[in-house]
């Protein structure tokens, strides 16, 4: 991956991407519990079994810094694997963010963090420490109906997800940033009122 990738796909308005591609958006029924996010990151991949905690312990120590942490709950939709305690582990070690295709837990806590955490919603119901056999780090996952490999890229934002391979990611991101460089100059001449029959193209 170029060094420079992150930093420009960061600079990419994210819808913008969606004028481009067709794949890789994560199913919008995940968004994220706190506003005004943009996340970028590489993903740490894990995919929980049977409620079980001690999956995500082992996937918070796996998470560098600028890692965004991709949770597979395997269609468990009640457990939540992710609260105040991960959030707070995540974020000390550098998280750049937590995606969970299930619910998370301690929501006024999580927002507290500034974590950004994308969920299907919220749950009091949790996950407990079983030490089962069942759950794996950094595999490749699905979540939200894209399959994600570690290392994969995620982007986030009050939109949505996208999460892509770096070479999509690489692909996409000059017409992306052309796209949102000529935007400007559109929406100016919307909002100065000429006519849209010349700015329109029908
Ligand atoms: O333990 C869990 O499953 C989630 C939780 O409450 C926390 O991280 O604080
Ligand atoms: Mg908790």
């Amino acid at each position: 991956m170029s060094p420079t990738l992150l930093q420009d796909l960061s600079d990419v308005s994210y819808p913008t991407v969606g004028h481009f591609l067709e794949d890789g958006f994560v199913s919008p029924a995940i968004q994220s519990l706190l506003a005004n996010v943009k996340i970028a990151g590489p993903a740490v991949t894990v995919r929980i079994a049977d409620h079980d905690a001690i999956a995500m312990n082992h996937a918070l120590l796996a998470l560098r810094p600028g890692d965004v942490l991709v949770v597979d709950m395997g269609g468990d939709h009640q457990h939540a694997p992710v609260g105040a305690v991960t959030a707070a582990a995540a974020l000390a070690q550098g998280a750049a963010g937590v995606v969970v295709d299930g619910v998370a837990t301690d929501v006024l806590e999580l927002r507290e963090t500034g974590l950004p955490v994308f969920a299907r919603g919220t749950s009091c119901l949790t996950t407990k420490r079983l030490f089962g056999t069942g759950s794996a780090v950094n595999v490749p996952v699905h979540c939200g109906g894209v399959e994600v490999n570690p290392g994969d890229l995620v982007l986030g934002d009050d939109n949505g997800l996208i999460i892509l391979s770096p070479e999509a990611a690489g692909n996409v991101l000059g017409k992306a940033l052309a796209s949102d460089a000529a935007e400007p100059a559109i929406l100016a001449r919307i909002t100065s009122g000429e006519p849209l029959e010349s700015i329109l193209a029908l």
